[in-house]
């Protein structure tokens, strides 16, 4: 039962009841649709709803033809298919109400996921992805007037309601109305709170968020359904999301401010407008690490877009020289160390061999055994990795040269089994504890590539013939920046001819190797024409956070935006003398804030695998926490205890950086940009703890941190 108290401002219980009565005559119509489905007169359905549409074309205004049209065309092509009308969800059918007073006079419309149209009642739910109204939401405010074409008409008229709703198992328990915020709470009664009332509230007092006093409340309660992101959608990133489908697109901005939502949302827009040149079967979205793959999978599903493949970097390249090599497994090596892999990795490298490494004469010297003994002749000369170490300007320390020849000298020895070839016992080929006799011995790396050299060799053997990979209708690369100059060169051979493509980066967040900048990538993706929009709001992180992460960056921050983030709890700043008393208070405070917030999110992010296997040990036998070492996140309320690398594109309710040690992060910029992204996956409250000697980068006291 709801409650609306005499203590709310008339207006506020106006816009309540209002919006009560709005959805009580939306879900009656979707029942009464729902029976007529039921009683299988679907076909007739839809012809009777195309021919409402009709009749409502002929009377109504020039601002609601297109949307008619956009409604007839749909229920026509679901005729062709012989399908049934979806009807929306009757638990939560749409997530904002809009009325617009044009030349015909007011008219309600709601924005939802699927379609559905009861003119004579009044009720008109429209898909966010393609209705011409759309539009009208994103890019003005209440009160406005707004002016746009839709089609070949110009529609004006002004916005009279913009609100935002939130409509939870068929319930309506929020409204967003301008700064206005109305929340019905379990009981069901409605009262006012302010916009960044969670953000300031600690853990059931009431009073403001103290830095040394993790929690804010945020976590005390379930939200089943917050705010689906896309009502949220600000008219930048609306216009980002609406570029054409066969325009390349750049989306950049800092860390939190929606490159991913965009990127999403882009994809749902492109596969709904036109399902036969881009069907969700021929779209693909490619990421550098498992978590955000696991992330990206759970927010592709509600967009509608189950159907479109998610691959990690690692994964993808390995299909595709399968596929290019025509070979049904590769031997690699997974512990490459990590100078050979930065320098393999690294942008001069691409140069350099493109201008060492001629082209294959014939398609015979264009197979994987081949091509892996040409590469092999540039890294075995010392002169030629000293060029490349010199054209990295320091990105590259000179030791990776003698790694470098070492790792392939022993990648391409000659392996044991053929060295011991005429021992014909197989038993004498076996250790005493039952292993072969190459395990665990240098000669186990003989014969095998590394993942970083599968691009390469995709490259080189491109430069004779076509790889044959499947191409692709639409590719969307998050993390952008973390993708090799090599791996993009493989990207493209993916692309059609319109490149159409979305590509999410923030070189700030570029922790790999080095970085050759957004002209460079374009390039190498051969695109000429990219539209490129550059996100302003910070939304994930709080304020506090905001000006930590830029402190963090130094003289590499980009320039401070105009919207630093929402106002929010201070960071939290904790020193000890030792390690174990670090991860003893982690420990307790961690506890502690799992019984008052047990549906928050916590992430406890170490500077490297090994320190976040030593901070798990203090809460392993707690059932909230969880060791994540692979990516595999369960995005479940608790606790994961992981590490830097893996958390790229990720958030959580709470961070805590356990060991911001001067070790664990020196004064490099790429200790910065590493501890940037620990920073930055905060929503809500982040605490830096370190022992010993702090890292550099932080400056606790307000005063600025080294540049
Ligand atoms: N317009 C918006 N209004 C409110 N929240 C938003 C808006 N756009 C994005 N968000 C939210 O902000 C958070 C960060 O968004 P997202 O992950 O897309 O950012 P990102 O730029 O890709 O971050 P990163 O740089 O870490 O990869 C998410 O929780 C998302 O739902």
């Amino acid at each position: 039962m709801n409650h609306v108290p005499g203590s709310l401002p008339e207006h506020a219980r106006a816009i309540i009841a209002e919006e009560e009565a709005l959805l009580a005559r939306v879900q009656s119509t979707l029942e009464a649709a729902r029976q007529k489905a039921a009683r299988g007169t679907d076909t007739q359905g839809l012809v009777a709803q195309l021919q409402v549409l009709r009749d409502d074309v002929a009377t109504a205004s020039v601002a609601d033809l297109p949307h008619l049209f956009a409604q007839m065309n749909q229920a026509r092509s679901l005729m062709e298919r012989q399908e049934s009308a979806r009807l929306p969800d009757a638990q939560a059918p749409y997530f904002a109400h809009l009325r617009l007073d044009g030349t015909a006079g007011p008219r309600d419309y709601l924005l939802g996921r699927t379609t559905f149209a009861d003119v004579g009642a009044g009720v008109r739910i429209i898909d966010w992805r393609f209705a011409p109204v759309a539009r009208v939401f994103y890019c003005y405010e209440e009160g406005d007037a707004y002016e746009e074409y839709f089609g070949e008409r110009l529609a004006e008229g002004t916005v009279e309601t913009r609100r935002l709703v939130v409509i939870e198992r068929g319930q309506l328990t929020r409204i967003i109305s301008g700064a206005l915020v109305l929340e019905r709470a379990a009981g069901g009664e409605w009262h006012a709170v302010g916009r960044d009332v969670t953000a300031l509230q600690s853990g059931g007092t009431g009073t403001a968020a103290r830095p040394e006093f993790l929690g804010t409340g945020k976590g005390a309660r379930r939200i089943e359904d917050a705010f689906g992101v896309t009502a949220l959608l600000d008219a930048e990133q609306y216009e980002a999301v609406s570029t054409g489908a066969d325009r390349p697109l750049l989306v950049l901005g800092s860390a939190g401010s929606g490159k991913t939502t965009v990127a999403l949302h882009r994809l749902a827009k492109i596969a709904f407008d036109d399902p036969q040149t881009y069907p969700q079967s021929r779209m693909k979205l490619i990421v550098p690490e498992e978590g955000l793959a696991r992330l990206s999978r759970r927010l592709l599903a509600p967009l509608g877009l189950g159907g479109v493949a998610v691959q990690t970097r690692d994964a993808w390249l390995l299909a595709a020289a399968r596929q290019a090599f025509d070979l049904p497994g590769i031997k690699l090596w997974n512990d490459t160390p990590p100078l050979v892999s930065r320098l393999k990795r690294h942008p001069v490298l691409r140069r350099a061999l493109a201008a060492r490494v001629g082209v294959p004469k014939k398609a015979a010297s264009t197979t994987l055994d081949k091509l892996r003994k040409r590469l092999a002749d540039a890294y075995f000369d010392r002169r030629f990795l000293e060029s490349v170490v010199e054209a990295a300007r320091g990105e590259l320390p000179r030791t990776a040269i003698d790694e470098t020849l070492e790792h392939t000298r022993l990648q391409h020895a000659t392996p044991l089994s053929k060295e011991l070839k005429d021992i014909t016992d197989p038993d004498r080929l076996v250790t005493v504890d039952g292993k072969a006799i190459e395990e665990d011995t240098p000669y186990a790396m003989a014969g095998t590539v590394d993942l970083e050299d599968l691009p390469i060799l995709m490259y080189l053997k491109a430069q004779h013939e076509s790889l044959g990979l499947d191409r692709l209708a639409h590719v969307v690369l998050d993390e952008a920046e973390d993708f090799s100059l090599f791996e993009l060169f493989v990207v493209g051979r993916l692309l059609g001819k319109g490149k159409s493509c979305t590509l999410a980066g923030d070189e700030m967040q570029q922790t790999d190797a080095g970085f050759a900048g957004w002209p460079a990538v374009l390039n190498e993706l051969d695109i000429r024409d990219a539209a490129t929009c550059r996100l302003q709001v910070s939304y994930r992180c709080p304020r506090p956070v905001v000006e930590l992460a830029r402190q963090v960056l130094g003289t590499q921050a980009p320039e401070a935006s105009a919207h630093a983030g929402r106002p929010g709890a201070p960071v939290g700043f904790h020193h000890f003398p030792d390690e174990a008393q670090a991860q003893l208070f982690i420990g307790e405070a961690l506890r502690d804030l799992v019984s008052r917030e047990p549906h928050a999110s916590v992430g406890v992010i170490a500077a490297s695998p090994e320190s976040a296997q030593a901070v798990y040990r203090v809460v392993a036998d707690m059932p909230w926490a969880r060791h994540v070492s692979d990516g595999e996140f369960t995005f479940e309320p608790g606790v994961d205890v992981t590490d830097v690398g893996s958390v790229k594109g990720l958030e959580f309710d709470y961070v805590i950086l356990p060991d911001v040690t001067a070790r664990a992060y020196p004064l490099d910029d790429e200790s910065r940009r590493r501890l940037h992204v620990a920073v930055t996956r905060t929503s809500h409250q982040l605490w830096v703890v370190s022992s010993g000697v702090r890292s550099h980068l932080i400056a606790p006291s307000g005063a600025a941190a080294p540049r």
